[in-house]
């Protein structure tokens, strides 16, 4: 592409490629410095350019410029580098109907909800924490919401595959750095707001500032902003959103209630409200946090188009989420849970989950452990619900990075008052213990890692093989 069409006044040159990476660009690309966390963009530009850079984008002063370089000075490095991406993968969004889901759990949840029934109608593509699905690709990158560059890039992809939705998962660290600002959504849903993320976002006003960016600057004008309304901060988003709003829940008057709600461990039933009308649901989908998930689904599909007589019928067979409540049954006596949970509301609905189906004199055992370098308050929190729904706990690893899991594990158990626990290092064999002590009608809830196939340690990434796959081993063993 020239880059001419790229910024106002610049030359025709042709640009092929577009890098934020100095480390990764390519002879042709335009390298924009970005400022980091670590580091800054603009203190490897010596590096791009001998890599073959075309062009610089910057915004700070610079001691000395390459001859023969193309430099173009922004305001703001990361909006022009979101406006070009848009522009140089041909505004990939605007040929998608796009839905994007952002709140602190249920994400993943909602967006592979939208996509399998859309997926009914017309072939729809998902980004998010799972990977990045569409038609017969899956792709596993490392962020939920990828940066603007590798997100405009495969959303462009989606497009050339046929492609006519995509459900895109949003989260704070991608609203705040501005890795959607390229995308205006058709819909735009928000499942919930609890406490995560604070190592990034400081507070938690600055962490509802950024998911409220979704529906304040990123929503289209005819547009649908889909909200909770049981959650505290519905108000404040109804408020700020700038597009139309249409509300799910189940304890309040919304556009989209559940009603007469029944579940079992395998599946849920509830009437949903809409418009005066009632509308039996039946769904393979349980626990109560789900039948918000599914509300927040069925709105946001219903709201852009698909008839409900569409819709509902698709509720009875969703395919399972990996590692969400992903129920393992190899046959055994016992319940065996793999769930991602990974935050105090997350935990406390699994544990709560965990309790409603235990017999009468089931136990629930929990086998968890809480991330390195990520939120250090949640750990206590952790040990204080687990204290309060747990007949056993087992501590162990989850993504120690370079932090001491042991020393994790105690800071957990800081919340642990009354109920038996251990600490077994070994995320296996913690599963194992759990697995092997388990008895009729118990409930083992696996928590925090789901099926990802690898473990963060101090040495990097190291392969693991998931939680779902453990458990299902170790049910095997115990039999024989
Ligand atoms: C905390 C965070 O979001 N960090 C992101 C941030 O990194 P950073 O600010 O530390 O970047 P930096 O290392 O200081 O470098 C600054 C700039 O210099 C460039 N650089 C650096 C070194 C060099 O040799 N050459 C060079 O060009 C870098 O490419 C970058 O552009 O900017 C980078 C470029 O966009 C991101 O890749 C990086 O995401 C990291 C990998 C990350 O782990 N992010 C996680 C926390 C995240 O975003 N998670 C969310 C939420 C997940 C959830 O809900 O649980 C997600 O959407 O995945
Ligand atoms: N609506 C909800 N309310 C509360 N907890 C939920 C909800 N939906 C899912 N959860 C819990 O959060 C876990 C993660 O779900 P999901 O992956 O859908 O969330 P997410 O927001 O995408 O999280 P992440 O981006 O970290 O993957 C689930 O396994 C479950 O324990």
């Amino acid at each position: 592409m020239r880059l001419s069409k790229l910024f106002k006044n610049a030359p025709t040159t042709n640009v092929t490629g577009l890098s934020f990476d100095s480390r990764k660009v390519k002879p042709g690309d335009v390298y924009f410095c970005l400022p980091g966390l670590t580091y800054d963009g603009h203190d490897f530009i010596d590096d791009a350019l001998d890599k073959g850079a075309t062009c610089i984008v910057y915004s700070r002063d610079l001691k000395e410029k390459r001859p023969g370089a193309i430099y173009v000075r922004v305001q703001d490095v990361n909006a022009a580098m979101n406006q070009c991406a848009r522009l140089f993968y041909q505004k990939p969004s605007d040929k998608m109907r796009m839905f994007g889901i952002t709140g602190t759990n249920g994400k993943s949840s909602v967006a592979n909800i939208i996509r399998a029934i859309m997926n009914l109608q017309e072939p729809t593509g998902y980004i998010g924490t799972i990977g990045i699905d569409y038609g017969d690709q899956h792709l596993m990158p490392d962020l939920t919401t990828p940066d603007a560059l590798f997100l405009q890039r495969t959303l462009n992809d989606m497009v050339t595959a046929g492609m006519k939705d995509c459900a895109l998962e949003v989260s704070s660290h991608g609203l705040a750095q501005g890795r959607v600002d390229g995308i205006n959504f058709d819909a735009a849903v928000f499942t919930n707001f609890t406490y995560d993320h604070l190592d990034f976002h400081g507070t938690m006003e600055n962490y509802f500032d950024a998911k409220s960016r979704l529906f304040k600057d990123r929503v289209k004008a005819d547009g649908v902003c889909i909200l909770n309304m049981d959650d505290p901060r519905f108000k404040d988003l109804e408020r700020l959103s700038k597009a139309r709003v249409i509300s799910y829940g189940i304890n309040s008057e919304a556009d989209y209630r559940a009603i007469d709600i029944q579940m079992t461990s395998t599946s849920s039933h509830f009437n949903l409200v809409h418009q005066g009308r009632l509308y039996p649901v039946m769904t393979n989908l349980v626990a109560r946090y789900n039948i918000y998930n599914l509300l927040a689904a069925i709105a946001a599909l219903h709201e852009t188009g698909m008839p409900l007589d569409r819709i509902l019928p698709a509720c009875e067979d969703l395919p399972q989420i990996k590692g969400r409540l992903e129920q393992i049954d190899a046959g055994q006596d016992f319940h065996v849970i793999v769930d991602f949970a990974h935050t105090p509301d997350g935990m406390e609905q699994m544990f709560q989950f965990g309790r409603s189906i235990t017999g009468e004199n089931g136990d629930v055992i929990a086998v968890f452990g809480s991330a390195g370098k990520r939120d250090v308050a949640k750990r206590k929190v952790f040990g204080e619900l687990a204290d309060k729904y747990c007949d056993l706990i087992i501590l162990t690893e989850d993504d120690p990075r370079d932090e001491n899991p042991r020393e994790i594990a105690s800071q957990i158990r800081e919340g642990i008052k009354t109920t038996n626990n251990l600490y077994i290092e070994d995320r296996y064999e913690a599963i194992n213990q759990a697995i092997s002590s388990a008895k009729k009608d118990d409930v083992v809830l696996i928590l925090g890692k789901a099926d990802e196939p690898f473990i963060y340690r101090e040495t990097g990434r190291s392969p693991y093989i998931g939680d779902n796959v453990a458990a299902r081993e170790c049910i095997e063993a115990l039999k024989k």
